[in-house]
């Protein structure tokens, strides 16, 4: 059964979708700008920092229902500009040094707001 998850501690959605669902086994994240809580783009920011409120969107999702990055199974990596991987990749490692979870990162070309990354998650809720 399908059911949807909001929390007040990640940015609201920007567009008709969820922050989250679940279907009890698996925790599914809406790919995650950088945005803060407040709604403001930190599209100023470096790669690397937009990549650390990305993936800090993505752990306030799963601790809102008592989960963390430790259960993630599977991220995917949207980067405006795949040159930028290296600088993105670094701040990533970051958050998952031991064991981190499978991952695909592709040069999107285009990210929604003008952003510079976006960052999905598949988690375990088991
Ligand atoms: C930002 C998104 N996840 C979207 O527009 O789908």
């Amino acid at each position: 059964m399908k059911r949807t998850i909001s929390t007040d501690d990640a940015p609201a959605a920007v567009g008709a979708y969820s922050q989250a669902t679940t279907n009890g086994s698996l925790l599914i994240t809406a790919g995650q700008l950088p945005l803060t809580t407040d709604g403001e783009l930190l599209d100023d920011e470096s790669v690397a920092d937009q990549t650390r409120q990305c993936l800090r969107n993505v752990e306030a999702i799963l601790e809102s229902e008592g989960l963390s990055l430790s259960d993630v199974l599977k991220t995917t990596v949207f980067l405006d500009d795949i040159d930028d991987f290296d600088e993105f990749n670094e701040a990533y490692s970051e958050f998952f040094d031991a064991e981190p979870p499978a991952r695909s990162a592709v040069g999107a070309g285009a990210i929604p707001k003008g952003a510079a990354v976006e960052i999905e998650a598949i988690a375990t809720t088991e």
